[in-house]
This record gives C-alpha cells, structure tokens and sequence, in this order.
C-alpha cells in the first residue's frame, strides 16, 4: 500500500472527472462552504510564504473566485494591504456572500482592472477548473493588460482561461507565474501548450477521501504522472547476487550511416548507461571501428552498406538471429537509403523500439497496420512532426497532445512514446503516462538518439520479468529527464549536449534517494 502523497502524486483528472470526485463529497454531506473555507484557507498559508505584503486579488464569478475572496479576507487579518478587482455584476451565491462580507471589513473593490493600485503579486481567482466558453469583452482586456503587468501572479487551481483537459487558451489567459493546483493534478498541466501560463505548478492536497478518487477513477487510474513510485518498480535494481550477462539482457541496436554516425555512438552510450547486459550494434560496415573506439564493451557488426554508406543489409554473426536478443532498438541515423532491412527488423518476434528513420521509414512504407500482427510489442518513439507523418489521420497532436497519443496508440497496437515538454506515453488500452518535469536543455539534436538506446536497454533487462513494457518506457522517459535535469543544474541549460546527457544518467541513478525514492 504506497502512502497517499505517493499515489496522490500519481493521479490525473480531466474537468469531469473532477466534478465527479467534488460531487461525491457534496453528496456526502460536507458542505461547499466549509470545503472552500479549508481549501482557500491552505491557499492563504502557502501565499503567505510568497514575499510582498500587497495584494491585488482578481474575484471571478464562480467558486474560484469564492476561493479567492477567502484568500483576500485571510490575509488582510494577518496585516496585508488587500485590493479586490470584481468586474462581475452575477455572482454565485457564497462568492458574493464572500464579497459582501470583505466589502463591510473596509478590503477597496474595483470594477476596473486600471484602478487596481501597484502592488506586489497577483492572486488570480477569475475562472477555475471547468471552463469551456472562451473569455471575451472587458474581462479578456483586462486579463491582456494584467499579463503586461511586471508583478508575479499567483493562479489559483488553473491559470484563469485554460481549458482544464486539452490546455487551450480559451479565448485569453492569465500568464501565472505559479499556479495551486487544488486536490489533484489536473490534465492540464501535463499538456504542453499550458505550460508557459502555468509557470511553476504546485499541488495543494485538500484532502479528497482516497474511497472518493477510486470511486471515479477505478483501482488503476487511465492517466498517470510518472513519478519515482512508478520507476522505482522498473528499475533494474538490485541485481540478483548470482546472475551473468545474458541474463541481464542482450539488446541490438540497428542505427547509423556514413553520413550520421554520431547518432549510433549515442544511441550506443544510452543503452550503455541503461546498464544493460551485453550489447550488439548492427552498424554499417565502413563505422565499426569508430563504434569500436567509443563502445569497447559492445559487439559491433558490420553489415553491408549501400553506395549512400547505409546499412543494406543485416549481416549477424553466425548461429545469432534476431530472435537471440530480448530487445531490438532501430533508427537513429539509418537514414531512408537501410529500407530493405526493414521487413526483416518488423516480422523478429523480439520487442522492438522505432524511433527517428525507423518511423520515417515506417511511415514512407504505410506499415503502421502491420504492427498489430507482431508477435511481441512496438515502441514508438516519435517528436511531433515524426508523429505527423506516421499518424496523418490523426487531428493536430498540438492541439490535445494526451488524446493524439492515445488514439495513436490504439491506432497502431504500439506503445506510442509522443516527445515534448511533457512526454506522454499510451498503450492499445488507451491507458496513458506522463512524465511530469522535463528541461528545455533536452531541447537538441541527439537526446532523442539517447533515449532510444536508454529504453531499448531497460526492455532487453526486463525481457525476463513480468514489468508491462509500458511502464518501462515510462521509467526510460522520466530517467532521460530527470538527466537533463541535473545536468542542467551542474552546466546551465546550455550545457546539457546528448554526450554529456549519457554521462548524467548514471548520477541520477544514484541521487535517487534524495528524489523521493525511499
Ligand atoms: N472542486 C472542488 O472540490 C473545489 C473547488 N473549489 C473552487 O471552485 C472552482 C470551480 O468553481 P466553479 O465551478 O464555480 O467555476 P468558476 O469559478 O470558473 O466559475 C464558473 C462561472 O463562471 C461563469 N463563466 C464561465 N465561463 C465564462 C466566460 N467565458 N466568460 C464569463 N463568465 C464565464 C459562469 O457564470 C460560471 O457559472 C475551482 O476551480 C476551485 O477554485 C474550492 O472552492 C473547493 C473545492
Ligand atoms: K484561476
């Protein structure tokens, strides 16, 4: 039984799922106004960490802004110089209770944004979980002015104008600094395009009863946020005291070509630090010795290579066929011209991860339907505009990056590993992972190349254990981030290049510890 944080941390609601969970508790007898009084109350002690005695506080027509109002009247009693803007004239009925009462304490309100004194941070209860209609007239000015504004401006559950499921700007949205996400994660905050009006997400755990959340969601929860509970189950770690190489997983890599031999040397180094028994890389004949030199532990392959310098054919050594390997991994650097190898790579009965030209090679040859009749799972491993060209059908995966992936998934049989700010992995079920933290330093030619190798190296470990490969992509995913992550604290956001990122790896691994892993 994991400790609630631990599987709060895990849990991702769309819009209704969360008024579903809400309308449990409702039912339930306890009443909106003490759960708003409890909530904003736990809004009021984290705000109070935040520096500035000076507050404008922007009182939406709804519940968010009920919340709101309690956050002004919290803070003026603990000293604060408060300033409500409240351009409704309709509000609900504890909202406006909530108004009256700050009003008749002596809290100044506005109607207009302009009269809003300077002050030290925002506090935005505008709209809150739910909202579908786009924001128009005066109050999407005002919400334009605010974000010219220099001070930070604290979101209360979603950035004021954020679609809750798919991330959208609907209509305008206020640009946070932070956001208090209230009770569980909501969907969008795992969807990139709400990133940038997020700013730093923050959970604020109100105590939702468990009972409530397995109610709506079911014992295993649809999307998850892949956090270091779930990796922990993955790992590779500890080893059994007695084991050998070919226990510990035997992965092929078929990757490169004269023309970008640098992507099988980081593909290679990935599944290097995946810690990954014994390694065999099937490159073109001419790179063997420059894998040879950088790889001393791998088997290197030569194969027959076309005019181009690609691989023609595959050549494995004697008494070895594919079915020798736990894993294969095949893409990076191939370029177009190592087609002909491909029914080959595609009918091994070996789980297999495509990324780069392995997906443009299986898009340029509509094979995707094919993939359902492998007798062992398929990893996907596309960037948007990979995904584009695999899954044309499929609407614009920037739009609603969580449903293009899970109908890409469903789709193809594959598991669909969709890159980006927040990688998001789904399986056939529908069932979708997220990663949660990423860097943009991981923005940059090669990492993908590491990440192949790295989860082609973490399948050919769990070969032999019953791990869904799912969670293992998972695991690959939050492993390469979390990488990015350090390195980019070491060496700047700048200084994170694919090499470097091969040598975090290992680090990460063992700060583990410090990153909630116990
Ligand atoms: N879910 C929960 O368990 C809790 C929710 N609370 C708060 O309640 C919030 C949700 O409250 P509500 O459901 O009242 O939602 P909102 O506070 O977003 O208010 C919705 C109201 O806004 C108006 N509206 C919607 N779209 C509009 C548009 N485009 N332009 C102008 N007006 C528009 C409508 O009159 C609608 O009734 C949460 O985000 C959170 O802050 C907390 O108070 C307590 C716990
Ligand atoms: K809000």
């Amino acid at each position: 039984m994991q400790d609630r944080q631990a599987q709060v941390s895990q849990v991702v609601v769309t819009a209704r799922q969360m008024r579903d969970v809400e309308g449990r508790i409702f039912a339930a007898r306890m009443p909106v106004a003490a759960l708003m009084e409890k909530v904003a109350g736990l809004i009021a002690l984290r705000v109070q960490q935040v520096e500035g005695s000076r507050v404008g506080i922007l009182v939406g027509p709804g519940h968010n802004g009920g919340d709101a109002l309690v956050v002004a009247r919290e803070l003026y009693f603990r000293g604060y110089v408060v300033w409500l803007y409240s351009p409704f004239s309709q509000l609900k009925e504890l909202t406006s209770q909530h108004l009256q009462y700050a009003q008749s304490l002596g809290i100044p309100c506005y109607h207009d944004v302009e009269q809003l004194p300077d002050c030290d941070f925002l506090i935005d209860g505008l709209f809150g979980f739910g909202l579908e209609r786009p924001i128009t007239d005066h109050i999407a000015l005002a919400i334009n002015q605010l974000n010219q504004w220099k001070q930070p401006i604290l979101s209360i559950d979603i950035p004021s104008g954020i679609h809750t499921d798919t991330g959208e700007v609907l209509g305008t949205a206020i640009r946070a600094t932070h956001t208090f996400c209230l009770g569980l994660w909501k969907l969008a905050f795992l969807q990139d395009q709400a990133l940038e009006y997020i700013g730093k997400a923050e959970l604020i755990d109100f105590d939702i009863p468990w009972a409530d959340v397995e109610a709506v969601l079911g014992d295993t929860p649809r999307i998850k946020r892949i956090t270091p509970g779930t990796v922990k189950l993955t790992l590779p770690l500890p080893r059994p005291p007695v084991t050998h190489k070919y226990k510990e997983g035997h992965l092929l890599l078929i990757c490169g070509s004269r023309r970008y031999a640098g992507g099988a040397i980081l593909t290679a180094l990935g599944a290097r630090a995946s810690g990954v028994g014994m390694l065999s890389i099937a490159v073109p004949e001419s790179l063997k010795p420059l894998l040879v030199s950088h790889l001393p532990e791998a088997l290197i392959i030569g194969c027959p290579e076309t005019e181009t310098g690609a691989i023609a054919h595959l050549q494995l050594p004697q008494k070895t066929d594919m079915s020798s390997f736990n894993a294969i991994a095949c893409g990076p650097g191939l370029t177009l011209d190592a087609t002909p190898i491909f029914p080959e790579v595609i009918s091994s009965e070996v789980s297999l991860v495509l990324d780069a030209d392995g997906l443009n090679i299986l898009a340029q040859m509509g094979t995707i339907p094919t993939l359902k009749k492998r007798q062992a799972l398929t990893v996907l491993t596309p960037h948007t505009g990979e995904f584009q060209r695999l899954f044309p059908d499929i609407a614009d995966p920037k739009q609603d990056r969580v449903k293009a992936v899970q109908e890409a998934a469903v789709q193809s049989g594959a598991v669909v590993l969709l890159k980006g700010a927040r990688t998001a992995i789904a399986n056939a079920q529908g069932a979708i992972w997220i990663n949660p933290e990423s860097t943009p330093a991981l923005a940059r030619g090669g990492s993908g190349d590491v990440l192949t190798g790295l989860i082609g190296g973490l399948l050919a470990q769990a070969a032999t254990k019953e791990i869904p490969v799912e969670d293992i992509v998972a695991t690959g995913a939050w492993w390469h981030s979390q990488a990015g992550i350090l390195a980019a604290q070491e060496r700047t956001e700048l200084g994170v290049d694919a090499f470097t990122l091969t040598q975090y790896l290992m680090k990460v691994i063992s700060q583990l510890p410090t990153l909630g892993w116990g």
